[in-house]
């Protein structure tokens, strides 16, 4: 489904990603690794066209994405949660996830509110609550929920977890893995947080500078401490 080869990417004058290469199947559920400044982050963009110039080969259910623009590949099937959420504060929870709709397509139509309040739990209570007044963690499950509307065959989630308290880490695992394997949508997900990475992921990449430097499931990462040492310091 995605097709990431010797991909570099850069921002004006600064190289990031050097040969990267990674590739995600229909439904698979993969983590990608690494310390702060890997360029985690600047992969999922680069898939997106949300931000780096790129270089190499990036294709989408066998479809080259050079040249193609970010809303178009959002039709496609391709959905990104930032790692700053973009919630819109003066829009209730409900309308956040409503605004879905824009990223539609007469093939991939956006999925009804109410079938997404039903997938996310937390958030319905909070439906008609305004998106500046959720807590952090209640504002990126939102955003996550969000993404999901968009009705995609894969989620790309930059660090979701970052600053959450470990509660609404755990709710966030289950509705991300129920969500994904209901609807067989494949996921993509950047962390620094490997307990929820393993829990929600069959199979992990490493990068490191720019390069990608171990891939495998999380059996053969376990078996691999020195990876683990050497690239993510645990
Ligand atoms: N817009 C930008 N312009 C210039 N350089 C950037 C830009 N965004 C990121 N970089 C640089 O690219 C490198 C990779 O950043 P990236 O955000 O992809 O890392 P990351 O692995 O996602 O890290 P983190 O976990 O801290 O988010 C870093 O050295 C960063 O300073």
């Amino acid at each position: 489904m995605l097709e990431v080869r010797e991909l570099d990417a850069f921002y004006g004058d600064s190289h990031i990603l050097l040969g990267a290469q990674i590739s995600v199947k229909a439904g698979q559920r993969v983590a990608l690794l690494g310390r702060n400044g890997a360029g985690k982050s600047t992969l999922l963009k680069s898939v997106m066209n949300a931000g780096p110039r790129v270089r190499g080969i990036l294709r989408f259910d066998g479809k080259d994405l050079h040249g193609v623009p970010t809303h178009q590949r959002t039709r496609m099937g391709l959905s990104l949660v930032p790692e700053d959420r973009r919630i819109f504060t003066h829009l209730t929870v409900a309308e956040n996830i409503a605004m879905a709709r824009y990223g539609a397509s007469p093939t991939r139509p956006a999925v009804p509110v109410a079938d997404i309040i039903a997938r996310f739990p937390m958030l319905a209570p909070l439906q008609q609550r305004y998106g500046g007044q959720l807590s952090g963690g209640q504002q990126q499950l939102l955003a996550v929920a969000r993404a999901m509307a968009a009705n995609p065959s894969l989620l790309l989630l930059d660090e979701p977890t970052e600053g959450l308290a470990p509660i609404i880490v755990e709710e966030m695992a289950r509705d991300v893995v129920r969500t994904c394997t209901e609807g067989n949508v494949a996921l993509l997900l950047c962390e620094q947080n490997i307990w929820f990475a393993r829990r929600c992921t069959q199979y992990v990449y490493v990068i490191d500078t720019g390069r990608v430097v171990f891939e495998g499931d999380w059996e053969h990462f376990d078996r691999n401490p020195q990876v683990q040492q050497r690239y993510l310091a645990l």
